[in-house]
């Protein structure tokens, strides 16, 4: 109770591939920390509490996060006000989020995607994903080898079509094309066809599950107090329906072998153990609980309940159904009781993790790991039956018949209700097919590889001037032609062509750099200029777009390299070793960013969070980028904040390089 009346710390942790995650957490650790505990926030205090002070705000790494990359500190809005150093590692910290450097998550919240043992050959079904701080942790987790390209993909759903659009934004910082965006009801999530190894269609089942599900939420009541208010002992008995709903379709759409993670930020057993409970003996031995006790070293919790008491909102507990008075009955159901003291063992209850808030100074929260050893009793028993046609049954028209599977037709194939279609109409997903009359000029521009197959390609509209092109992988691309018609998709793709039609290029499409690290590896050595680190830093300085950085003061070997790169869209690609604020560690570090090569000149052609990114990583100085109100003149802490570099990088360019639609491009968003 002490620990809950107490300010949550200040979570995060840094992302991306291994080199920059190491690259940056040797600035975070180097520059920012050492600059915050040598300036604490109140330096009029006498120096016997400045000591405290400095203690207690001595960022924690978090023993139980790989690689020492997820850190908690106390950053309050008192410190951020007072403190120079503070104020910069908050907007550092929010800098670097915008790219997708660093994910600021509460601690508890990135267990269930490191329980969950990501690969990145999995299929993985995010069931209530919204906003989606655990979605954004999965794609990191499925690109987490350096230089390996997932075949894997993340499908992340919600019900709420409004928060599906903030699962678009999470999933934009990370410029996955193996994300998919779905808005349905978990409880009754349709199957998904795919196109199995022999060519025929088949029902998708997913390697890893994740249904952290609506929940009281009285596990966040840290950051979030006026729960204290609307707390009662019925909140969690009102959930537990649709929570065990979620988690009975969450084990029906996961593969044999797969392994599902149940989590709520709650500590009512009725949410938690009570939900766990009912879906072991429905599921009578085709799903055990996972032990996962030596998977996070270092984490403190509490073994699961495996004895709670139902209660109603009166605040009466029952130690039985029976005792339960009939106008409690339909919100204290027979389902809740926990199993017998005899037969407690069978169910491994203790299995499950509970979290609690002064362990380890932290929120709330109920973590379980499944795995399902057999197909549910409910489906071996459906695959017995003979398979009979239920298109007609199902008035599925909408359903399109030649995506039909031999599992659709079983009584737990796909949910029989109706699509319903409110919200945003979302534009259609028009593939490329090989013979796509833009692709010839972007692949030979480009000199794109012949791996890489245009039908992986798309565009948001059917008809007119094609204007963005967004890239899948040929999984996702797989899913959602296979789907469109059942499933209601919100997003795909990652941009990666943007139409300029500047007449001294040979290709009507820039490369955007969104898109960039995905079809980095197909693009040839005919567009690439690698950079020195001087150069690069020289062009990432540059935000003057009357004067971008002249050709011939670059380095020789760049200026080598120019002669035989024709005027337009390019990529600059840096390839170093050091990092002076890495204290110490050797970082190979290779960067690569959209460039414009001019008659003359060379520009960098990133968004500015991602130039204050590289620029860091450079080692090199980004105070120009920096809104600082400790600067003493307004004016000119003004001119020095990101947005005003920011605007003046998107309205384009003015000089002999000018791209006159590159506004619409840089603007122009899809949906
Ligand atoms: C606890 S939040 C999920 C938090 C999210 N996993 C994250 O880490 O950011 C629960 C989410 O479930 C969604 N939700 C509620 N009922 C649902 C249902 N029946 N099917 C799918 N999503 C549901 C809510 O809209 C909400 O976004």
């Amino acid at each position: 109770m002490a620990t809950i009346k107490e300010t949550l710390p200040t979570a995060f942790r840094i992302t991306g591939s291994k080199s920059e995650a190491r690259a940056l957490l040797g600035i975070v650790k180097g520059k920012f920390f050492k600059d915050c505990l040598l300036n604490p926030s109140q330096p009029d205090e006498n120096s016997q509490k400045i000591d405290k002070e400095i203690e207690q705000k001595k960022p924690i790494c978090l023993p139980w996060y790989p690689d020492g990359l997820a850190w908690q500190l106390q950053l309050t809005r008192k410190d951020i006000r007072r403190s120079e150093a503070y104020f910069r590692l908050h907007n550092f910290l929010i800098s670097e989020t915008d790219c997708g450097n660093i994910s600021r998550q509460e601690a508890v919240s990135m267990i269930p995607p490191l329980l969950l043992d990501v690969k990145p050959h999995h299929k993985i079904l995010d069931m209530c994903a919204a906003p989606g701080s655990k979605t954004a942790q999965l794609i990191e987790l499925l690109h987490a080898e350096d230089g390996r390209f997932p075949t894997g993909f993340v499908i992340a759903n919600d019900i709420d079509n409004n928060r599906c659009y903030m699962l678009v934004h999470q999933a934009k910082r990370f410029n996955s094309p193996c994300v998919v965006i779905t808005n349905h009801d978990a409880a009754v999530m349709p199957n998904f066809t795919v196109t199995g190894t022999d060519g025929t269609l088949t029902m998708l089942k997913f390697d890893r599950v994740l249904c952290d599900v609506p929940c009281s939420g009285d596990g966040t009541l840290r950051k979030n107090p006026d729960i204290w208010l609307k707390w009662n002992t019925a909140n969690g008995n009102n959930l537990h329906g649709i929570q065990s709903r979620i988690l009975r379709r969450g084990v029906e759409m996961l593969s044999v072998g797969g392994r599902l993670v149940y989590s709520t930020c709650s500590l009512n057993p009725l949410e938690n153990e009570a939900v766990i409970h009912r879906l072991l003996v429905d599921t009578r031995g085709a799903v055990q609980l996972v032990d996962v006790s030596s998977q996070l070293p270092g984490l403190k919790y509490r073994q699961g309940l495996v004895h709670w008491l139902p209660t109603s909102r009166d605040m009466r507990g029952y130690t039985s159904y029976n005792d339960v008075p009939e106008k409690w009955q339909t919100q204290v159901r027979p389902q809740m009781f926990p199993p017998s003291p005899e037969d407690a063992h069978k169910f491994n209850l203790e299995r499950c993790i509970r979290i609690l808030p002064h362990q380890q100074d932290t929120g709330g929260f109920f973590v379980a790991v499944i795995e399902k050893l057999r197909p549910l009793p409910w489906e071996a028993a459906a695959k017995a039956l003979p398979a009979e046609s239920e298109e007609q049954e199902q008035g599925g028209n909408e359903k399109d018949a030649a995506n039909s599977t031999s599992e659709d037709k079983v009584p737990w194939g796909p949910q029989r209700k109706r699509r319903r279609t409110h919200g945003y109409k979302e534009d259609p997903f028009v593939f490329f097919t090989e013979d796509e009359p833009l692709w010839p000029s972007i692949r030979d521009f480009y000199d794109i590889d012949s791996l890489l197959s245009p039908t992986c390609l798309l565009t948001r509209c059917n008809e007119g001037k094609k204007k963005n092109i967004y890239f899948t992988s040929l999984a996702v691309r797989d899913i959602v032609i296979n789907n469109h018609l059942t499933i209601k998709l919100i997003n795909t793709g990652v941009k990666s062509f943007v139409r300029c039609d500047n007449k001294s290029m040979d290709c009507a499409f820039r490369l955007a750099q969104e898109g960039l690290h995905s079809i980095l590896p197909y693009i040839g050595p005919k567009r690439k200029i690698f950079v020195t680190k001087a150069d690069l830093i020289k062009l990432l300085i540059n935000d003057d777009p009357k004067f971008p950085p002249e050709a011939d003061t670059l380095d020789p070997s760049t200026q080598e390299q120019l002669k035989d790169i024709s005027q337009g869209s390019c990529v600059l690609v840096y390839q170093g070793e050091d990092n002076p604020s890495s204290g110490g560690d050797i970082t190979r570090l290779t960067l690569a960013m959209v460039g414009w090569r001019g008659a003359k000149s060379v520009r960098a052609y990133v968004p500015i969070s991602d130039c204050v990114h590289y620029l860091r990583l450079c080692g090199a100085d980004v105070s120009k980028y920096e809104k600082n109100k400790f600067i003493k003149n307004p004016s000119v802490a003004e001119e020095k904040s990101g947005e005003k570099i920011a605007v003046d990088n998107e309205t384009e360019v003015k000089d002999e390089d000018r791209n006159e639609e590159e506004e619409v491009g840089m603007l122009g968003e899809p949906t």
